[in-house]
């Protein structure tokens, strides 16, 4: 069953728990559970989830390391444009957060091309990255094998199948938001550590430490916050499963804002397709009564399109099919 957690009360006053779900129930409550929580926020968190620990704290620790050298030796790590280390510019649209990043594709040659620049020992961090990709990519595999199964899809695993396709196009970011102090730093009060959006993949595994931030949006945009929890991992929605289901599932809209106290440290894993992968609605999720809402557009297209945009902009809305109106005159 679905744990929820402590009620959270928003400032417009609404009470919202945050689906928690439980990786070691009993298979048929928890994928039914699982596909319930895509649908309703796109957004849950997940308990016995079997990463260790060690995997966790292994790359926290690289990460922490990487984001306490002076600036000039993380510039040597390249402009994230795409991969590379970025400092408060996001994207190639000028958007703008209070944080620092690093943003790596998750294929193992680029990681070992990348540690070299990244870090002083670029062997124990290109393990701890792998070793990390490596855990959130199975943990993701078993959500998408659950939600097919939720789903009565016909092969269980044709979504995971391609999530571990060598061609995959997934990407790791470790995000470092370090405390603004709103007398001191804040001009235009302006606490946004990343930006609203949703995240254009088809599930992205976040993990933080103990700094809270993360706010997701609900169907009637209101800002939830998410207790952070560093010993569990929360699963978003991404824009291509939002698609696959043909809009049952939502890509959830959230942000981040920063502390005024504490530096929050975040890292994400999006699970992508290859590039020249066709993305359309599920047979399963298309009838008669319920057509296909979106156009068939490869992965590469989407990409294109999203990077074409500002990080809040709606891009899902470009591929959508335009049904004929009816006239009732
Ligand atoms: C402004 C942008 C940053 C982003 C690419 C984009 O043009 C729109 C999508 C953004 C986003 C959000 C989720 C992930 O953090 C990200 C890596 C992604 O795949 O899409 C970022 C992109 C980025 O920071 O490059
Ligand atoms: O840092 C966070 O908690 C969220 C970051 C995020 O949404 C992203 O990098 O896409
Ligand atoms: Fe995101």
């Amino acid at each position: 069953m679905v744990v929820p957690s402590p009620m959270i009360r928003t400032k417009k006053t609404k009470a919202v728990g945050i689906p928690t779900i439980d990786l070691s129930m009993e298979r048929s409550e928890l994928r039914e559970q699982v596909v319930k929580a895509c649908e309703e926020y796109g957004f849950f968190k997940v308990v016995n989830h079997g990463v260790p620990k060690e995997v966790i704290t292994r790359m926290e620790e690289e990460g922490a390391e990487f984001f306490a050298k002076p600036t000039s030796e993380k510039l040597q790590a390249g402009p994230a444009t795409p991969f590379g280390y970025g400092c408060r510019n996001i994207g190639p649209n000028g958007d703008m957060g209070n944080l620092e990043y690093l943003l790596l594709h998750t294929n193992p040659v680029c990681i070992s091309e990348r540690s070299k620049t990244i870090a002083n020992n670029p062997t124990k961090f290109s393990c701890a990255l792998n070793d990390y990709i490596g855990a959130a990519k199975e943990l993701v595999c078993e959500i998408v094998e659950l939600v097919a199964e939720g789903l009565w899809v016909p092969d269980k695993f044709s979504l995971s199948n391609l999530i571990k396709d060598v061609q995959g196009d997934s990407l790791l970011r470790i995000n470092h938001y370090p405390p603004l102090n709103p007398k001191i730093n804040d001009n235009n009060n302006n606490n946004i550590g990343f930006g609203e959006h949703s995240d254009p993949q088809i599930l992205t595994i976040l993990w933080s430490n103990d700094v809270g931030g993360l706010q997701i949006s609900t169907h009637d945009g209101l800002w939830i916050p998410v207790p952070p929890d560093p010993n569990e991992f929360f699963v978003m929605v991404g824009d291509v499963f939002q698609v696959l289901t043909n809009g049952r599932f939502r890509s959830v809209r959230h942000r981040a804002l920063t502390n005024t106290m504490k530096t929050r440290m975040s890292m994400m894993y999006f699970a992508a397709p290859p590039l020249n992968w066709w993305i359309e609605p599920l047979p399963k999720m298309v009838t008669a009564q319920n057509p296909s809402v979106y156009k068939p557009f490869t992965w590469a297209q989407y990409k294109k399109a999203a990077y074409s945009l500002k990080l809040g902009d709606s891009r899902l809305d470009l591929f959508k099919v335009q049904h004929q109106q009816h006239d009732s005159s």
